[in-house]
């Protein structure tokens, strides 16, 4: 018996403007991404399943999330009015954790250059 992590990374498109930043910042102003989402879940490798969960799984508690999000002015999604990466990385987990209880980290990349990790706990909105 060990444990294992598995993980799994979808993208979607979509926009949005940060509604805090100073003024004359350049994400004040309305843009868009190319989002790439990393989703991982730890557990016991199952004897007889051979792994942790069905890699199928995860896409399953994904695709819901990417019909309210790609395409989509993320400032208008319910629970994103300031869209940050870390503020999508949060709400991602709170969507997906009924769905998939072990899951054990959320990475948004916004940027080829920039990425978030989130891994649950903490006080937030
Ligand atoms: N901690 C965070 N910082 C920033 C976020 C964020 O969500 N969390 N978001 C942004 C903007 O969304 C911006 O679009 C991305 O900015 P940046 O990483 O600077 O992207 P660029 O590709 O424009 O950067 P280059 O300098 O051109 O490579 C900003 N900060
Ligand atoms: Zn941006």
């Amino acid at each position: 018996m060990y444990t294992a992590e598995i993980a799994r990374e979808f993208t979607f498109e979509a926009a949005h403007h940060l509604p805090n930043v100073p003024e004359g910042h350049k994400c004040g102003r309305l843009h868009g991404h190319s989002y790439r989402v990393a989703i991982r879940v730890a557990g016991t490798v199952g004897e007889e399943t051979g792994w942790v969960q069905d890699f199928g799984d995860l896409k399953s508690a994904w695709a819901p999330l990417d019909e309210r999000l790609d395409h989509r002015y993320l400032n208008e999604v319910d629970g994103l009015d300031n869209p940050t990466s870390e503020h999508l990385a949060v709400w991602i987990w709170n969507e997906l954790i009924a769905e998939l209880p072990g899951l054990s980290e959320v990475r948004v990349k916004e940027t080829c250059t920039s990425e978030i990790r989130y891994v649950g706990g903490g006080s937030h909105v």
